[in-house]
């Protein structure tokens, strides 16, 4: 793959004046307008800087949640432009469409050394369709706003988008400096992990996530399942899950694993216990039950202490240990308990010695939520899902378009 220093090379040492449109994961938790962590804003920062620094005209894009490819106000970028402004130090322009006229006002009027955010990419239906001529046709409206392509986006790697991979056809493509550093850490823990080997799931992203079993199943020795995971599992194993997040399409899926798994010697940990409440918010009175008698009107919104306790001791015996996806609803404090436990743990892997590795959107905003320091853990990953599928060993489309560029 192709560097920003190869890029400062090809340019003689400046970039004074050259379009770079950068594809970053500005992907946020947002309650409201205030973001509530600003983690990906802050890994985001130092590629522009250094582009911007050279005398680059930054035209950043990236989205924020999964609008249905039209604008939705609700998941505009503005609140993350006026963050990654402050935290650039210098105010960085929004462009209120993302290959209108806005957008080409605002990318001629850029000077060198200034940036700017163009609004959520997944406003148009081009972004994320199926349809290669539907993509690449919104990818030639990007790439028409700038010279070069810089692919900085870790957590979105792992998607055939028009941003993320079709751009990078159309323009000369460089990796940006978060994405070479997330792939040099997880490219370590794919070569040879210390052992025990532990890989923590949960989250809310069930389909998506559940197809990396297959291959961790070869790799991990132990894989622990929580969040909304756990429901679809327990389902397989003939347990009623009331009004839990169930992907019932999914559940010969994780009968298979669970069969896979066995035969393997690997070690599936599923909860025991759940903490149960009648609605998802904040106030709902919680109860724990035994994970194969949830009532019909409860659904599980958390792992139960003595299950946060087996996770904990498989975690904390382990060398080395990924996790993606909080234990149960971390928001809400009173579902926060599985996910702070299984935290703790992440910070005693092997006994102190082993490595932890943190990643997701959500997972790196809870532990920060939870009042950890992100020091206290060997790395934490803009990416749950890229990091997954860069774990269990499939090509991820936004990385194998730049080795190919
Ligand atoms: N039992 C559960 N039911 C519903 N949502 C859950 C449950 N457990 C965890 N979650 C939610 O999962 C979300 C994070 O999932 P996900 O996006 O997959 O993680 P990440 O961004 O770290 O990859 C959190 O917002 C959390 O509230
Ligand atoms: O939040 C993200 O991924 P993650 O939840 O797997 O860490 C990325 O921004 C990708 O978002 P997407 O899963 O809607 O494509």
């Amino acid at each position: 793959m192709k560097t920003i220093d190869d890029l400062l090379s090809k340019h003689d040492g400046s970039l004074d004046g050259v379009r770079v449109l950068v594809r970053s994961d500005l992907n946020v938790p947002l309650d409201g307008r205030t973001i509530t962590d600003d983690g990906r804003v802050r890994a985001s920062v130092p590629t522009i800087e250094r582009l911007a620094s050279a005398g680059a005209r930054v035209l950043v894009t990236a989205h924020l949640g999964r609008p249905k490819g039209v604008p939705d106000p609700s998941f505009t970028l503005l609140p993350v432009a006026e963050r990654l402004g402050e935290l650039l130090g210098t105010p960085v322009l929004f462009a209120g469409d993302t290959v209108g006229d806005e957008a080409s006002r605002i990318a001629s009027a850029l000077e060198p050394g200034q940036v700017a955010l163009l609004e959520n990419v997944r406003f148009e239906a081009g972004e994320t369709s199926k349809d290669d001529e539907e993509r690449g046709a919104f990818a030639d409206r990007l790439a028409a706003l700038a010279d070069v392509f810089v692919s900085d986006g870790f957590g979105v790697v792992h998607r055939k988008q028009a941003s993320v991979y079709d751009v990078a056809t159309r323009l000369p493509a460089y990796v940006g400096g978060l994405v070479e550093a997330e792939v040099e850490v997880l490219r370590r823990l794919t070569e040879d992990p210390a052992r025990p080997y532990a890989v923590v799931l949960g989250g809310s992203k069930v389909s998506d996530k559940l197809g990396v079993i297959d291959h961790l199943i070869d790799k991990a020795d132990s894989l622990l399942i929580g969040g909304g995971m756990v429901f679809t599992f327990l389902a397989a194993q003939g347990h009623s899950v009331g009004s839990s997040l169930l992907e019932q399409d999914q559940v010969e899926v994780a009968a298979r694993y669970i069969e896979q798994a066995e035969a393997k010697g690997v070690e599936i940990v599923l909860p025991t216990d759940i903490v149960v409440a009648p609605e998802f918010s904040a106030d709902a009175p919680a109860t724990t039950v035994s994970a194969d008698a949830i009532p019909d009107d409860q659904m599980g919104l958390d792992i139960g202490p003595d299950s946060a306790e087996r996770f904990a001791e498989v975690v904390r015996g382990a060398q080395t240990v990924f996790w993606n996806g909080p234990m149960g609803v971390f928001e809400f404090d009173a579902f926060a308990a599985g996910t702070t436990t299984v935290a703790e743990a992440l910070t005693q892997v092997g006994g102190g010695d082993g490595l932890s590795v943190v990643g997701g959107g959500d997972s790196a905003a809870a532990v920060r939520a939870l009042g950890f320091d992100d020091d206290a853990f060997g790395h934490i990953s803009t990416g749950g899902g890229a990091s997954l599928e860069y774990l269990e060993g499939a090509t991820l489309p936004g990385l194998a378009v730049l080795e190919e560029s």
